[in-house]
C-alpha cells in the first residue's frame, strides 16, 4: 500500500488510506479529513468499515514512540473504565503499522476540543460553566489517579466533548460528557513493581504546555498529583477570565520568557491570582499549594466545594454548557 501523509503530494486516490485491524476492524480514513493535530502527528476522521461507526485516527511517524506510549496508558485506563464503568476517556480500537513509515491508531471519534468551543464562545465561559467542567475535571483526574497515571499535560486542546447521537450505529449521545484525551505525556506515578511512589527529582525534564504546566515542571521537578490539580485550577482561571496573568511572556513566540512565566507561577500571591472571583478558587490554589509531593488530593473535598458554590448560585442542574446551543 502506497502511503500518503498529508505533507506529501496526493495524486490520485492515494489520499485514501486504509488500516487493517484484522479482527479489531478495518479502517479507512481520507488525509484529507484532517480534524486535529500536534506536536507528533496529527488526528483523521475515518471510519470501520466492518461497523460503519466513525473513528478518529491518530496517525504518528513510526521513528516517534509517542503513540505506543499513548496507546498503553489508554490501555491502563481502558481496563479500569470496564471494571468501573466509568465514562470520559475515548475508546480505543486499535494500534498498528501504516505501512513501513507510520503508525496509527484508531480511536472512538469525539465532538470538539473545549479550546475550540471557547473560542466560539468568545474566548471566556461563564462560572456556571466553568464548574461544570471543574466537576467533571476534578473526576476524570481522580479516576487517572486511580490507575496509577499522572497526566502531565492537561489544556484546553485535551478536554473533548463527546458526539451527539449516532444514529448508525446507533449511540447515545456524549455531548454533556467531556473527555480526557491526550494520554501522550502520561506517566506512572507509581512503581509498577515495588509499588511505591517514585521519588521526588530535580531532573525531570519539563513536561507540559507552557501556558498551564505547573510551577514545579518549569522547574524540571518531577510531577505527581498535585501538579495534575495545579493545573487543572490554570485552566479554570483561564476558562473564566479570558486570561492568565502569565500570558503575556508567552505572547510572542520568538521572545518567550519562560524564566518569568514560571517565576510569576511560582511566586503570585493566590489573592492576585483570584482576584474578582468567589473565594473557592483561592481555597482550591492554596489546597493545591500546600499539597506535598506524595500526597494523595481529597477530591471529593474539591467537588464538594465547587458543587456547593454552584448550589449557592442557584444555578439549574440542566446539564446546559455555555456552547450547548453551538456544539453539533
Ligand atoms: N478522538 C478524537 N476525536 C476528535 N478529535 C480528536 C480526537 N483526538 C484528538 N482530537 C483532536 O486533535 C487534537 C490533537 O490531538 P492530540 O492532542 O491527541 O495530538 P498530539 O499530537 O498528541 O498533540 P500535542 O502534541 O499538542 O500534545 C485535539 O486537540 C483534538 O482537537
Amino acid at each position: 500500500m502506497k502511503i500518503n501523509f498529508p505533507n506529501e503530494i496526493a495524486k490520485n486516490n492515494d489520499h485514501i488510506l486504509t488500516l487493517n485491524g484484522g479482527l479489531e476492524g478495518k479502517f479507512v480514513f481520507n488525509t484529507n479529513d484532517c480534524i486535529g493535530k500536534g506536536n507528533y502527528g496529527k488526528i483523521f476522521t475515518g471510519r470501520d468499515m466492518y461497523t460503519y461507526e466513525e473513528v478518529a485516527i491518530k496517525m504518528e511517524h513510526i521513528t516517534s514512540m509517542e503513540l505506543f506510549k499513548e496507546h498503553r496508558n489508554y490501555r491502563i485506563i481502558g481496563t479500569g473504565q470496564r471494571f468501573h464503568n466509568v465514562h470520559g476517556f475515548p475508546t480505543i480500537y486499535y494500534l498498528g503499522n501504516l505501512g513501513l513509515k507510520y503508525t496509527a491508531m484508531a480511536m472512538e471519534l469525539l465532538g470538539p476540543s473545549l479550546n475550540e468551543l471557547f473560542i466560539r464562545c468568545g474566548c471566556i465561559f461563564s462560572l456556571k460553566t466553568v464548574l461544570m467542567i471543574a466537576d467533571q475535571m476534578i473526576t476524570r483526574i481522580e479516576f487517572m489517579h486511580d490507575c496509577k497515571l499522572v497526566h502531565r499535560d492537561l489544556k484546553p486542546e485535551n478536554l473533548a466533548i463527546g458526539r451527539t447521537q449516532q444514529t448508525l450505529p446507533y449511540k447515545e449521545s456524549m455531548e454533556n460528557t467531556i473527555y480526557l484525551i491526550d494520554l501522550g505525556m502520561a506517566k506512572e506515578y507509581v512503581d509498577p513493581v515495588s509499588g511505591m511512589h517514585i521519588p521526588f527529582s530535580r531532573q525531570a525534564g519539563v513536561f507540559g504546555t507552557y501556558q498551564f504546566m505547573s510551577a514545579n515542571s518549569h522547574e524540571n521537578i518531577e510531577q505527581s498529583r498535585k501538579d495534575d490539580l495545579e493545573v487543572l485550577g490554570y485552566i479554570l482561571l483561564f476558562f473564566v477570565n479570558g486570561t492568565l496573568p502569565w500570558i503575556k511572556y508567552l505572547e510572542n513566540e520568538n521572545s518567550m520568557d519562560l524564566d518569568k512565566c514560571g517565576e510569576m507561577k511560582r511566586t503570585i500571591s493566590i489573592k492576585n491570582l483570584c482576584d474578582g472571583l468567589p473565594e473557592e478558587f483561592a481555597i482550591y490554589f492554596d489546597y493545591v499549594r500546600k499539597m506535598d509531593f506524595f500526597e494523595e488530593p481529597d477530591y471529593e473535598r474539591l467537588r464538594l466545594m465547587f458543587y456547593t458554590l454552584y448550589k449557592q448560585n442557584e444555578f439549574p442542574e440542566d446539564h446546559i454548557f455555555d456552547w450547548s446551543a453551538e456544539a453539533d
